[in-house]
């Protein structure tokens, strides 16, 4: 088997593409037999607390079907060459796994797996290798479309712009934009920024994946389940394309 590949930035850290990947791999789920989620970066936790795929496993209840992987473990709160050089100077730096070593977990899970997501760390050029690979390049090798997680505040015409730019401008292919985290009163602000996302992602191409409820959390596996089926369009389809193993 082949797996589809899905890779998951955002225009920020903290913009919920964690809680997003949760609900796309929900909507996976219901496509294909097995789905993998991998983080080749993850930064800000240490050895014993629960990293970005362990929040997906635990937001889904664990499901059989799920594998979770991470690429390399960073304690300080950075990007990950930054946490890489806080952590341990040049030489963790220098250890870090390169674009080729991601590229060949990504696709011994999907050897595996009909469908893998892959969330970045923070936006999409943020360096996740010491030479500098990012998100927008592991989707690029793979040929995997990408997810973008987006705020619905005020600020974020200008940041999703800018995600959707300068992805299209490295021959990244469009997947679902996503609002990560939508308030439970929304503002005047909040209703017109939608309303222009939605133009953003059709003049870009992106499918428009909706907005996920901000309460959205393991208390609220139903909420999620029903966001995740909101979302069941915008996951690339189990023979839409296999990962391209270069
Ligand atoms: N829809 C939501 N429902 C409940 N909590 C949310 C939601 N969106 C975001 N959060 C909370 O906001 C915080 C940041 O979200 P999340 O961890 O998903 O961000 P991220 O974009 O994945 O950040 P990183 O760059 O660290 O990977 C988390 O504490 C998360 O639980
Ligand atoms: C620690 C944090 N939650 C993320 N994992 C890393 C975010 C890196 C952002 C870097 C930046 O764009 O300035
Ligand atoms: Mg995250």
């Amino acid at each position: 088997m082949s797996g589809a590949a899905l890779c998951v930035t955002g225009t920020d850290t903290d913009v919920g593409k964690t809680v997003v990947t949760a609900c796309l791999t929900a909507a996976a789920l219901a496509e294909v037999e097995r789905v993998a989620v991998y983080k080749p970066a993850q930064t800000g936790v240490r050895p014993d607390e629960p990293g970005d795929v362990d929040t997906v496993a635990a937001l889904l209840g664990h499901p059989d079907r799920l594998t979770v992987a991470e690429g390399v473990r960073l304690g300080p709160a950075m990007a990950p060459v930054d946490a890489a050089l806080e952590a341990g100077g040049e030489a963790a730096v220098e250890a870090l796994p390169g674009l080729r070593w991601h590229l060949d977990r990504i696709a011994a899970l999907a050897a595996e797996h009909g469908m893998v997501l892959v969330e970045g760390a923070g936006g999409l050029l943020v360096q996740l290798t010491a030479d500098g690979a990012t998100i927008a390049d592991l989707a690029l090798a793979t040929q995997a479309p990408l997810a973008v997680v987006t705020r619905p505040d005020l600020g974020t015409l200008n940041h999703t712009e800018l995600t959707l730019e300068a992805a299209a401008r490295r021959g990244v292919r469009p997947g679902p934009l996503v609002i990560g985290s939508w308030p439970a009163r929304p503002t005047a602000v909040h209703r017109s920024n939608e309303l222009r996302l939605r133009e953003l992602a059709r003049e870009h191409g992106y499918a428009w994946g909706g907005a996920v409820p901000a309460h959205l959390g393991a208390a609220a596996r139903e909420d999620l389940h029903r966001a995740a089926a909101g979302l069941t369009g915008v996951v690339p389809g189990r023979h839409d394309h296999e990962v391209i193993h270069p």
